[in-house]
């Protein structure tokens, strides 16, 4: 039996007020398992990025728990919550989110530093997950002088060079050429999944569909449904 690595139970979550109030999550419960790659789908504005976000211990929901391998992420204090997302969870957010002072080399090292690796040891490491996502010869520039895909990259190698049980993907492939996306995810797929790690991944693109273990289908704020996926 594979071991239960995100357990969402009844979640809700409401933004705004009055007029402008928002319900974003509707007793959304589903549970994605060590050993797949769960894929969020729906259309804009149905609550997938809400749900991530609440899933990963990014953003408090309003209703509901979350467990993560097992631990009720939302009953954590904020340095527990900190420290527990250190320990576990990788990202990759829709805007990047990478530091424009530091280089891509630098960037790709931060997690490794933040769990307390020499600083040379850190950015060697990083070039080995710059060298996977075909960035090695960007290594010294700047985020700024990157373009929107090699971004997407080199977030990707900070998601992955520190190893994660749990890595979570808001459209990864968004601003990828088809063939950069599927090698990307491919890649992903073969090396990064394992057993022991829960990948889960918020797209658009259909391009990708296939490589889902299972995908849950988003409308309205509610789980319309759960589908396996090809790559089950
Ligand atoms: N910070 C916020 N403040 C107010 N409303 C919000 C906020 N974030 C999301 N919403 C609203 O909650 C609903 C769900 O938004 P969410 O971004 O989760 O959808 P999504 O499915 O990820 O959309 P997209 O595919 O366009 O990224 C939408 O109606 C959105 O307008």
């Amino acid at each position: 039996m594979a071991h239960v690595a995100i357990s969402a139970q009844r979640v809700e979550k409401w933004f705004g007020e009055g007029e402008a109030r928002t319900h974003a999550l509707r007793d959304v419960s589903f549970d994605a398992y060590f050993g797949e790659m769960l894929f969020i789908v729906g259309p804009s504005g149905s609550g997938k990025t809400t749900l991530l976000s609440v899933i990963s211990g990014i953003l408090r929901p309003d209703g509901g728990r979350v467990l993560m391998d097992g631990v009720d992420v939302w009953n954590l204090d904020d340095d527990e919550l900190a420290a527990f997302r250190l320990a576990k969870v990788g990202f990759v957010f829709q805007d990047y989110h990478l530091f424009p002072r530091l280089t891509t080399l630098e960037n790709v090292a931060i997690p490794l530093v933040l769990r307390r690796y020499r600083w040379d040891e850190a950015l060697s490491e990083a070039r080995k997950y710059l060298r996977i996502v075909g960035l090695e010869n960007r290594a010294q520039l700047h985020p700024v002088k990157l373009s929107g895909g090699e971004q997407q990259r080199v977030a990707i190698a900070r998601a992955i060079v520190s190893q994660p049980d749990i890595l979570i993907l808001d459209e990864p492939t968004a601003s990828l050429d088809g063939e950069t996306g599927r090698t990307i995810m491919s890649f992903i797929r073969k090396e990064i999944l394992s057993e022991r790690r829960c990948i889960v991944i918020v797209t658009h693109d259909a391009r990708i569909l296939d490589m889902a273990s299972r995908i849950l289908d988003m409308e309205d704020g509610r789980l319309k449904a759960i589908e396996i996926g090809a790559a089950q």
